[in-house]
């Protein structure tokens, strides 16, 4: 018998290849100057194994400060109006304090492009190769891997890194082809990270900043952010890496606990505020203003430096192939814009000759771009957010409304929504295929099979949906859900625990009639 009483049992624990004629890199690999050229990611592997440990008293950071040859290629990138007129002259260095242009818009953080097509595509995915999954400071991460594009001026001493990066590109191969007639069909797990979500990818960058900045006497006392929960998680603990004082602005009884406790145990100076996420938002933006505290959400246009990596990554796994589709949840909307740049990045600098399509899902509760899209990119209305299980994209008033606009108008992309019912449903099927998903990519993967049911992505399109964080920061929308104690909501793939008395004859009498349902051949 089937009861949702059994959530309080204490065994179901429910209820709590050409050639660059330019100069090569060197770059720094175990012990000695490894200079990459254009090679095949075999030869790379083949040269660390000649390398000699690094003397007993070193630590990683130690050797890459000994071995460091410095930027001497003169990459180099600026704040520059997002988006600006070509004539615009506007630009200001990365060690500057600001987060606006001039005339209040957004900024974006641009390379000197010309430097870097000095060295010709296949040189650069060689290089990004030869690093993956090795411990050489500052390159094990999948983030600093591509640090000549990501901020190419910082010493490697001023990182700060938890090795992000280098997530997971999972072949959802049951759920594909049980519930989508897909073959190809891919979850990218930025939430398999160090705090559990792709900001990691951001605040790496953000903080590694911050060090720099506070090295240079720059007036910067701690760093401060509004959160749904993941930017906070992030923040403080790359700070408390760095011994840097963080501060929180969370809307209160708005994110989960898990969430919660994160910037808690971290140390970081926890803020709860009676109002939303927006509204945090709003005081946070006032307050780093006024306060020598530095701002860390995506407005900074330096986190997307970070967060571009990941589409980076997703063209690397596929051995530099581009998928057809990449899916991203979006609330203040950063991310897409991020994934946007890092694909643009690698087809301007030949290391692909194409982008994907791009497609950002967002909760029908919090969806003032879906709205947006829908209008025809008329006028953009901020909304007020409701209530959602995927709590970390609640936000009505996003700060990267511009970028995202921008990221789907040029890759042909589509804005679709999830309501409540329909990305607990997805995420419960995601579930029940090996998966443990966050309600964000529950919004996804809604998205998707809306596009599958109107035919605009195809059986065999190689598909990728970015999972946004990881599945154990939400365990109260999944109890909720397979307790079927959602009001308004059938909950149709609910599996809730089977109570049953502890004797021999109860539990046979229970296993048969369920071995039976599932026996194929009945
Ligand atoms: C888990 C999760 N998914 C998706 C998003 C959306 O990302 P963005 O705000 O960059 O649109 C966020 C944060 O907003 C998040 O925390
Ligand atoms: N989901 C975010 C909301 C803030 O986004 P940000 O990318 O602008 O910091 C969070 O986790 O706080």
């Amino acid at each position: 018998m089937v009861s949702s009483t059994v959530f309080q049992s204490p065994r179901f624990s429910f209820s709590s290849a050409t050639k660059s004629t330019a100069k090569p890199i060197t770059t720094t690999t175990a012990a000695v100057h490894f200079p990459i050229r254009a090679c095949s990611s075999t030869e790379a592997a083949g040269s660390i194994k000649t390398h000699h440990r690094r003397p007993a008293d070193e630590n990683i950071r130690d050797e890459a400060r000994r071995q460091s040859s410095g930027n001497h290629h003169g990459f180099s990138a600026v704040y520059v109006p997002f988006n600006a007129d070509p004539s615009s002259t506007e630009s200001y260095s990365l060690d500057e304090i600001v987060y606006r242009s001039r005339s209040g818009g957004l900024l974006d953080v641009s390379h000197d492009l010309d430097a870097l097509k000095k060295y010709d595509g296949q040189y650069w995915r060689s290089l990004f190769d030869s690093r993956v999954g090795k411990t050489t400071w500052p390159y094990g991460s999948g983030v600093w891997s591509k640090k000549e594009w990501v901020l190419p001026e910082i010493d490697s001493d001023d990182i700060v890194s938890a090795f992000e990066g280098n997530s997971n590109l999972f072949w959802a191969e049951r759920f594909g082809k049980q519930f989508l007639g897909m073959n190809d069909l891919w979850v990218k797990h930025c939430g398999i990270s160090h705090t559990g979500s792709f900001k990691d990818l951001g605040m790496t960058v953000l903080v590694s900043q911050v060090n720099r900045l506070r090295k240079m006497n720059r007036p910067v006392v701690g760093v401060g952010c509004a959160s749904t929960g993941d930017t906070s998680a992030a923040l403080s603990a790359y700070c408390a890496a760095a011994g840097i004082p963080s501060i929180v602005f969370l809307p209160a009884n708005r994110i989960s606990i898990a969430q919660l406790v994160q910037p808690i145990a971290n140390g970081a100076f926890v803020l709860s505020l009676d109002t939303d996420f927006d509204g945090c938002m709003q005081l946070i933006r006032e307050v780093t203003a006024e306060l020598p505290i530095y701002l860390a959400n995506s407005l900074n246009s330096l986190r997307l430096e970070g967060q571009k990596t990941a589409a980076i990554e997703i063209l690397q796994q596929f051995d530099w192939e581009v998928p057809d589709w990449v899916i991203v949840p979006g609330g203040n909307l950063g991310n897409i814009y991020a994934f946007y740049k890092g694909f643009h990045m690698c087809k301007e600098l030949g290391l692909v000759d194409r982008i994907p399509r791009l497609v950002c899902a967002q909760a029908a509760n919090a969806n003032p771009l879906y709205l947006h899209y829908k209008s025809g990119w008329g006028e953009f209305k901020p909304v007020k957010a409701n209530t959602t299980f995927a709590s970390a994209i609640q936000i009505g008033d996003p700060v990267s409304i511009d970028r995202a606009v921008y990221a789907l108008k040029n890759s042909d992309g589509i804005v679709e929504e999830a309501t409540e019912e329909e990305l607990m449903d997805a995420t419960a099927k995601a579930d029940s295929t090996g998966m443990f998903i966050c309600p964000h990519t529950g919004v996804a993967l809604t998205a998707l099979f809306k596009l599958r049911e109107s035919g605009v992505i195809r059986p065999t399109d190689r598909t990728v949906v970015v999972s946004t964080a990881h599945g154990l920061k939400f365990t109260q929308s999944k109890i909720d859900y397979h307790s079927k104690d959602i009001p308004d909501i059938a909950c149709r793939f609910a599996n809730p625990p089977v109570q049953v008395k502890a004797d021999f004859g109860s539990v046979m009498d229970v296993l048969k009639k369920y071995l039976l349902s599932r026996d194929p051949r009945c």
